[in-house]
């Protein structure tokens, strides 16, 4: 089966700088990749490329089986992109600008979605007569994604879709790229700096350092490279005490047998997503320093 992306030592300098130093990325179809990365490690630059929107400066790049930049018209409509943010068109309402947006995908004989469909979707249904300049940060986003759903993608860019969503909003937002991604199969490139975020929506984690990618893995692929002591947290006589083990089910079992029902409010948190990042990063900037 072919990859919907293909990057083999991408480059990519501005003036005497470089920011990209040899990427090599593939995604298969329906697949979730989270790209993750320190500011201005290069995310967004990756990304605009594989929408060719920017020129790389060296490396092999295929997107949907086309160089990025010789994609034409009918290679962009197969593409779902939902930038950082972008705020024009404020006297526009949100069905109007919807539909109108529609009607782009038609010559490319796409089935793309019906507007109270998508609106449904990202849950903009109350909003769909108001003016884009009076919505709120959050709703904002909701129809950026919308915008970037609308021709039915193949594949989907989200760089950072959910900056600015309210709880509720964001474990919605979720749902919706679970089922993009298992009832379409939908493949999907999202950059977040929300670890948590990465953790229940992506199928494989990669870690970019300055130009450099330092890991690529599934969450607990990585977390199996960071080695690193589960804290047990636990009350006894109505004291509180934290204790860290390299093996947590060992050191909970010794403890049960020594205070038994003395013991409460156990909990054993072994090392997250957050934490094998931290560490990847200082590892990487540290060498590259
Ligand atoms: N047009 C440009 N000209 C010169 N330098 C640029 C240009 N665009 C980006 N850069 C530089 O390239 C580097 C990577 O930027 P990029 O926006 O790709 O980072 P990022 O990982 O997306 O960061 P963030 O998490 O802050 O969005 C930064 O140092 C940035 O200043």
């Amino acid at each position: 089966m072919g990859m919907v992306i293909e990057v083999s030592g991408l480059r990519m300098r501005y003036g005497d700088t470089d920011v990209l130093r040899g990427v090599d990325l593939n995604l298969a179809r329906g697949e979730v990749l989270a790209l993750l990365g320190p500011n201005g490690a290069g995310k967004t630059t990756t990304i605009e490329i594989l929408e060719g929107f920017r020129t790389r400066s060296g490396g092999d790049v295929r997107v949907l089986g086309v160089d990025p930049a010789d994609g034409d018209e009918a290679w962009h409509a197969r593409l779902g992109i939902v930038l950082q943010s972008w705020r024009d068109h404020g006297r526009w309402r949100v069905r109007e600008l919807l539909g109108h947006l529609g009607r782009f995908y038609r010559p490319y004989g796409r089935e793309h979605y019906g507007v109270d469909e998508l609106l449904g979707l990202v849950g903009l249904t109350e909003q769909a007569d108001t003016r884009l300049a009076v919505l709120s940060g959050g709703q904002r986003r909701r129809l950026d994604v919308a915008i970037g759903l609308i021709g039915r993608p193949e594949l989907l860019f989200l760089d950072e879709p959910t900056a600015s969503f309210d709880p509720q909003a964001r474990q919605d937002f979720h749902g919706l790229v679970h089922r993009l991604a298992d009832l379409d199969d939908t493949t999907i490139l999202l950059t977040t700096h929300d670890l948590d975020e990465a953790e229940k929506l992506a199928d494989r984690i990669v870690i970019l350092v300055d130009g450099r990618i330092v890991a690529d893995g599934s969450a607990a692929e990585l977390a199996r490279r960071v080695p690193r002591k589960a804290e047990i947290r636990f009350s006894r006589d109505g004291e509180h005490f934290v204790h860290s083990a390299e093996d947590a089910t060992r050191y909970v079992r010794e403890l049960f047998l020594q205070y038994g029902d003395e013991i409460g409010d156990l909990e054993v948190r072994r090392a997250t997503l957050e934490d094998v990042y931290l560490e990847m990063v200082k590892q990487h900037e540290k060498v590259s320093a």
